[in-house]
Parts: structure tokens; sequence; C-alpha cells
């Protein structure tokens, strides 16, 4: 176990990342405390003093003691072999941090290489590598999620918090997260989630599995492009995508549960700058002491971020891609009652307040029938979400504007 690192064993943030108190008449979190959660379901932050953890099992062992605090929160990567989780355990705070609300002075983000284009190359390797074994017969995959990553430099100190409360204030529909990682303090893993991984609420767990993704149109109205997003998204390349992630979830859950329940249908998902399929799971467990942390070895990494089958995936991922660190991971919180809330760490960025790097990463499911100029397409799409927050222009509506030849409105929230 590795309690007993805490900020103050960590060595000194940098100038332009320590977070800053203000005054206000709300109740405020003081410091990040290594994670913030913000969405729908309510505010969560962590109040120290923190004891920190490189695992989730451990994790959960130690809030469910009770002894150091009532929640325990952070993230694990997307492989758990390669990565390490960055868990806090302390006592839950809700609200706002007051530095959220300030003013954000306006930096310039510029492109590592211009378009990125070493990722954008690696990117296209690789859906080049899988088209073929996916419409083998004699291939075992059936589904792969690739991924790419955008590398951008500020051209002056950027707060981490203060980027985070844009993200919230971006983003309110959808739950925003920070995560300070644990191995490099001053390295952040911040996003807007669209994607419920797990809650689970006494002997009851609920998910909305993603997958199946086509950009918004914001020159259309919202009835029109809901007509057109239904009609793309419920054919059989999207619903088969779709149907890989559901099976996997539900096979996955039974071992855990007396009754599982779902929707025979997917839904249409309506989230900042996407449309998807999604299908609401609820479940029964067979008792309220189900661990978390056997939940998420079950789970994860499940068909939404990585593939069927999963090792053969996961291999191809690991040695095709950049590392993806926490991109692809989860994000949330377990408490002293065995009750939690994980998101799925998607449409996000890591911010490195120790030289200014912000990498982005968004990625998508490939199966047989897929297009790379279609999936490159929904991989910009989503990348969009993070650019937005950096006032870098969308390449999408960049050249939607210019090819209408009028402004094209801000979709983030359409
Ligand atoms: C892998 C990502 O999204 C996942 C979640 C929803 C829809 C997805 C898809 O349609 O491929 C992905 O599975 C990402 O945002 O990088």
């Amino acid at each position: 176990m590795n309690r007993g690192l805490t900020r103050a064993g960590r060595g000194p943030m940098p100038d332009h990342a320590r977070p800053r108190t203000g005054r206000s008449r709300r109740r405020l979190i003081a410091a990040p405390a290594g994670f913030l959660l913000h969405g729908p379901s309510g505010s969560v932050g962590l109040d120290g003093p923190l004891t920190s953890f490189r695992g989730l099992s451990e994790a959960e062992n130690a809030v469910r003691e009770g002894t150091h605090g009532n929640i325990v929160a952070g993230a694990v990567p997307f492989d758990q072999e390669s990565g390490t989780s960055s868990f806090y355990l302390g006592r839950r705070v809700t609200g706002r941090p007051a530095v959220l609300g300030r003013p954000t002075r306006r930096s310039q983000f510029v492109p590592d290489v211009i378009f990125n284009d070493t990722e954008i190359a690696g990117y296209i390797r690789m859906v080049d590598h899988v088209l073929p074994m996916l419409r083998s017969p004699n291939d075992v995959l059936e589904k792969i999620v690739a991924a790419r990553a955008e590398r951008f430099f500020t051209t002056e100190p950027v707060d981490p918090l203060q980027l985070y409360g844009r993200i919230v204030d971006m983003y309110p529909r959808v739950h925003s997260y920070l995560v300070e990682h644990l191995e490099t303090p001053g390295v952040y893993t911040m996003g807007a989630s669209p994607e419920l991984f797990v809650k689970k609420t006494g002997d009851i767990v609920t998910m909305t599995p993603l997958a199946g993704t086509i950009p918004r149109n914001p020159s259309l109205s919202t009835p029109e492009d809901t007509a057109r997003a239904h009609a793309e998204l419920f054919t059989d390349k999207y619903l088969v995508e779709h149907r890989h992630l559901v099976e996997f979830m539900l096979k996955g859950l039974a071992p855990f549960c007396t009754v599982v329940d779902h929707t025979h249908e997917p839904q249409l998902i309506d989230v900042p700058g996407v449309w998807h399929l999604g299908t609401p799971i609820r479940g029964r467990l067979t008792s309220p002491g189900v661990r978390v942390a056997d939940l998420v070895s079950a789970l994860h990494p499940s068909p939404a971020v990585c593939g069927v089958p999963q090792s053969a995936s996961l291999q191809l991922i690991t040695t095709n891609e950049s590392p993806r660190g926490y991109y692809g991971g989860l994000v949330g919180w377990l408490d002293s009652n065995g009750d939690c809330e994980l998101y799925m760490a998607l449409r996000g960025l890591d911010f490195d307040a120790r030289n200014g790097c912000l990498t982005l990463r968004a990625g998508g499911g490939i199966v047989k029938g897929s297009r790379m100029d279609v999936e490159f397409t929904e991989t910009t799409a989503k990348l969009a979400t993070m650019r937005r927050v950096l006032g870098i222009t969308p390449l999408l509506e960049a050249s939607a504007s210019s090819r209408s030849g009028r402004p094209v409105r801000e979709a983030a929230n359409a």
C-alpha cells in the first residue's frame, strides 16, 4: 500500500500552476487537492490531509476502512499494465472552487508541429493496418478503437484550475473532470466526459455505454440535425459497432448481478459537438458489498475505448499508438458506503503545467465497413471539444464555414 504519500511530500508546484484562494459567499474548495468533478450529478472535490494510492483496489480498501476520509477519487489509466492509477483519499467537499470563477488571461496555443502530422500519419497507418484484418474471415479482430493525439504549447503560463474552469463553464451538460497525476505532480488530465462508465448506489449499478458517433452539423436546425443523426446512426455499421460494446458490458456484469435490464434498441445521445448511440443498462448486484475494483477489472478497458477481442485490440493499440495514459481510462470517486461514480476519461487533454504542453487525444471504433475519411473526421469532431476550450478553431467548423461562406454557429452545447 502506498499510504502516507501526501501532497506535502511531493515537492513544490510551479508558480504558475499553484492554486490561489479567493473570497466568495458560496462554499469553496480552497485548493485543487488532486481531483475535481463537476456536472449534472453535482460537484465533488477533496479536502485534506490527503493520502494517495497508485492502485484502485488499495484505494477502495482504504476508503472502506473509513478512518482517513470518506471518499477516494482519481483516475485509472487506459492500460493498467503499463500505467498506474492516481487516487487521493480525503473528505468529500461539494461546491465550486473559488479560482474556477476567475477570468482567464487569453493565452495562445501553438501546435507542436504544423497539423500535428506525425500523429496523423500514425493514425492512418494504424487504420490501414486493421481494416484488412476486420474484413478477413480468418482474423479474430471484430472492432478496435484507434486514436490520435494533437499537441500544443502555451505561449504564456496557464493556471490549470482556470483551464478546468473554462471546461466546466463551456460544457455544463456533461461531467467535467480534473486529476493531478500522482507520478508527475504538475501534470493534469482534464476534460468533459460524455459517458458514465458505472454508477453504483447500494446494490444497483447503472451505466450508459456509448459507441457509434457522427459529428453535429451546426448549419442545420436541431430538429433537422436530429433527424439526420437518426437516419445515419441507425444503420448496420453503427449498430454493429454499438452492439459489440453492449454485449461486452452485459457479459461482464452477469457474474455480479441477479438481474440486468437494458433497452433493446440504442438511443440517440446528444453530447457537445457529436451524436452517439447509447444503451442505458441497470443491474441489481448480488450484494451491495460487490467491490468496485472487481467491476472495473471485469469491464475495463471496454470496446468503447479498446476493442473486440479485448486482448488482441489492447496489444495492437499499445504497439502502434503513443502511450494513452489516462485517455480512455476512468475518472471518478468511490466512497465509504461502497458507492461510486466513474466516467470515461474522454474528450479531454493532458496539461503539463511545468512546460505548458497540452496533449489532446480522441479516437473512434473501427469495424468491418468503416471508412478512413469518415473515421478521421469523427476524431476531428471529438478533438474539437477541447480545441474550443483552448480557443483554437476546430478544423471542421473552419472548413464548414469557408464552404458555406457564412459563419457557423457554436455547436459546443447546441
Ligand atoms: C474513444 C472515444 O469515444 C468513444 C465513446 C463514444 C463513442 C465512440 C465511438 O463512436 O467510437 C468511442 O467508443 C473518444 O472520444 O476518443
